[in-house]
């Protein structure tokens, strides 16, 4: 039986009414405004109500299959709904879909992500013509096939061949080896009856690296493997079990030469098997750097679900007493358990301010990119793949941190906390391994280090690497934004400079280049991790300048938290120099605390901002009205388990076993009840 509750919690109640500022101010920042917030809350609304009408079970009560059944149930309706509406911006799309399965992947996924974008990145126009209606209609369910059994990161590594047959005019893609076979991409096992395979192309017995080719790989009316294929599910994983991740072997499967997608149609093979090279050899890999960008936002969302309910949780469960004989407390007035919640409410504001800016960027280097200029192109892939790792690996340590905070029921599904993490974590795997994500950022900077010892000027984006290297902190207790950023730019600067002059100094030894690379990739990864770190602090003290009143008295003690919490973390590579001193890290240290104790207060209206309707969250901790225990009863008594008082596993196992062992013992048959 359902247990109702409709009050508040006091204790939660209590907390609202004690923030020093308006969280609905904060929201509509955070929403564009007043307006976007109300559409925001409408399409939630709606998308919450059409699933109930769907009447299914809760997500974490259910078997793999059933998950992935209830994925494709709740993504075709979001789908449908999607167009009904006609929401065409992507934050539209995404607040609709959002709401419909919230951290559960569906085998639709990699369709409406990669497989469009990349048809749309990388198809000519013709080709767009004859797929796009398909694919926008569902005729065409597609995924991205990139990684093999034997290589995800190192692209040049793929062994899926396209060769080309000027004779029929085809292209034959073969996967020869077991370590060729596609595996991973989501939505391949079961689902997609296409897909973008990414395979090395021969022509005329030469081999022009990796391309993209569309393949058919199920009929579209039986939906069964069309042959030469080999399709399956890659079985079941850590999470993601809503998704079909899929392995594709092909065994001489062709298809017409046009199905090379020949957007930059210089890179498309000629009649004779001519090929002819695209002006860069890595727009084929636009579409990670989309992705990638995206995550940023993404991950600052799914960290941004777990601090709401860690914080709403701390303030309602009450735990031992700080004043002997006074009472219990709430866990959130331990300034230990505030040392772990809000550092984590501030990483999730600073990542998705910095998910925002990424993706501006990633927006503006297209549109140059589509009028043929380039130039931006390096600095896009270092910022996205830089911010892609941090981001990723902040949010995934962030929500773990979340789910320890709310002690024993943190562990229970019910707390909706797993959920988020098994779906956030692979984000730091996929779409480029988070270390080797870094290492190409460090390429970059040891590019621009390299630049800049030959005098010249570098790109804005990269600029703070000319300041003098000289020089000490003037942080105090102001905290100034200016000088926290200055500390973080600071210490990047310092660090691409050390590593870089090993590296000059090991070519000058005449090591071999890519041997100095590798012996000195633990620092070139944490110089990479420095710059993206003083990326996101620029941009939250960006952010922050252009707030108003309370919100932004509130936001700039927030801010100052993210900054103070990373120096002490690294606090080594701050004073390495004697940029900060002994005495100003003691300073530091105990003014972390005091912002912990100033921002107490409005923990739970900081969370509140972030506006995520129940439904979203799926959590009995994390609840907007702070009934959490009534709630955890409910998940319990629905628990499958309980659905008979006695199991037929108790018949099966359980009691042929206490039978076996008590048979000798005399006392045990003597009576039924103790
Ligand atoms: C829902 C989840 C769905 C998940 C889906 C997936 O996971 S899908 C699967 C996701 N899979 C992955 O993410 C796979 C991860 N692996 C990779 O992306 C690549 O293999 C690599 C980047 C590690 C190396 O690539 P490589 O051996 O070709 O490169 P190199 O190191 O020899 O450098 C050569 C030059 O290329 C440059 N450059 C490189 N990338 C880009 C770019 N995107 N843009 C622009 N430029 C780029 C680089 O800076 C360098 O420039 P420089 O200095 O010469 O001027
Ligand atoms: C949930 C999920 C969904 C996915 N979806 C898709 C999809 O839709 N389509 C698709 O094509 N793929 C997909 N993938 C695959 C994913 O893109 C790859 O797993 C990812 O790119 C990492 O490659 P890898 O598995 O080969 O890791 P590996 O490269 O084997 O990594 C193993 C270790 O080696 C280290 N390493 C490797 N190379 C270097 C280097 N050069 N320098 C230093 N260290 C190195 C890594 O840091 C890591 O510690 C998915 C993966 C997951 C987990």
């Amino acid at each position: 039986m359902a247990v109702q509750q409709t009050t508040v919690n006091p204790d939660l109640a209590v907390e609202r009414q004690n923030a020093t500022f308006n969280a609905e101010e904060l929201t509509y920042f955070l929403y564009n405004g007043p307006e976007w917030t109300k559409r925001k809350r409408y399409l939630q609304n709606l998308a919450i109500q059409g699933v109930a009408k769907l009447k299914l079970k809760q997500y974490a009560t259910l078997s793999r299959e059933e998950q992935y059944e209830s994925g494709l149930q709740k993504g075709a309706y979001a789908i449908t709904m999607v167009k009904k509406l006609g929401l065409k911006s992507p934050a539209e799309r995404m607040l609709f879909t959002e709401a419909v399965n919230p951290h559960e992947a569906t085998g639709f996924n990699l369709h409406n992500s990669m497989f469009t974008d990349t048809i749309n990145r990388l198809a000519s126009d013709e080709q767009k013509e004859k797929w796009l209606p398909l694919v926008q209609s569902f005729r065409m369910v597609g995924t991205y096939a990139q990684t093999e059994l034997g290589h995800g990161t190192f692209l040049r590594g793929l062994e899926t061949t396209a060769t080309y047959d000027p004779q029929t005019k085809e292209f034959i893609l073969n996967s020869p080896t077991i370590s060729s076979i596609k595996y991973w991409p989501g939505g391949l096992g079961k689902t997609a009856n296409c897909c973008v395979v990414m395979a090395q192309l021969i022509s005329n017995g030469q081999n022009h690296g990796m391309q993209s080719f569309m393949v058919q790989i199920r009929d579209y009316d039986t939906h069964e493997p069309l042959p030469g294929v080999t399709v399956g599910d890659i079985g079941n994983k850590f999470g993601y079990a809503g998704i079909d991740n899929g392995f594709l072997r092909l065994n001489n499967v062709r298809i017409p030469r046009e199905n090379m997608l020949m957007r930059y149609a210089k890179a498309s093979v000629l009649e004779n098997g001519t090929f002819v090279h695209p002006k860069s050899d890595r727009l084929v890999y636009g579409t990670m750097t989309m992705v990638r960008s995206a995550i940023v936002h993404d991950a600052g969302r799914g960290l941004a679900k777990a601090a709401t309910i860690a914080v709403r949780y701390s303030a309602v469960r009450k735990q031992s007493e700080i004043q002997p004989g006074a009472g219990e407390v709430k866990v959130l007035d331990f300034q230990t358990q505030q040392q772990k919640v809000l550092p984590q409410v501030a990483a999730a504001y600073a990542l998705m301010f910095t998910g925002r800016n990424v993706l501006a960027f990633y927006m503006q280097v297209t549109s140059q990119i589509e009028k043929g200029a380039l130039e931006e192109l390096p600095q896009l892939h270092a910022l996205s793949a830089g911010l892609k790792a941090v981001s990723s690996w902040d949010a995934t340590n962030g929500i773990e941190a979340c789910r320890l905070a709310c002690g024993g029921h943190g562990y229970s599904q019910a707390s909706g906390i797993p959920k988020i993490y098994v779906d956030v974590c692979p984000s730091c795997t996929y779409e480029g391994e988070n270390t080797v994500m870094t290492l190409q950022t460090a390429r970059y900077l040891i590019k621009c280090y390299n630049q800049l010892r030959q005098g010249e000027q570098l790109p804005s984006l990269i600029r703070f690497l000319q300041s003098p290297l000289e020089g000490r902190s003037s942080l105090d207790n102001q905290l100034e934004l200016q000088e926290l950023l200055a500390a973080f730019e600071h210490r990047a600067r310092r660090m691409v400079h050390e590593v870089g002059q090993k590296l000059q100094t090991a070519a000058e030894e005449g090591k071999k280049s890519h041997e100095a690379w590798n012996s000195n990739s633990v620092e070139l990864s944490a110089a990479a991790v420095a710059f993206a770190q003083a990326y996101i602090v620029k941009v939250f003290t960006d952010t922050v300048s252009r707030m108003e009143g309370k919100v932004k008295a509130v936001m700039t003690s927030l801010c100052q938290l993210y900054a103070l919490d990373g120096i002490i973390r690294y606090l080594g590579d701050f004073m390495k120099d004697g940029y900060i001193s002994s005495e100003q890290a003691v300073l530091l240290q105990s003014q972390l605390l005091t912002l912990l104790a100033e921002l107490r207060p409005n923990a739970v209206a900081l969370v509140d901002a972030f506006d995520f309707p129940d439904a979203v969250l799926d959590s009995a901790l994390g609840r907007w009205d702070g009934n959490v225990y009534e709630a955890l009863y409910d998940y319990s008594l629905r628990s499958k388990l309980n659905e008979k008082q006695v199991l037929d596993a108790y018949h099966k196992y359980q009691r042929p076993f206490m039978e076996s062992q008590w048979k000798n013992c005399p006392q045990a048959a003597v009576t039924s009840r103790l």
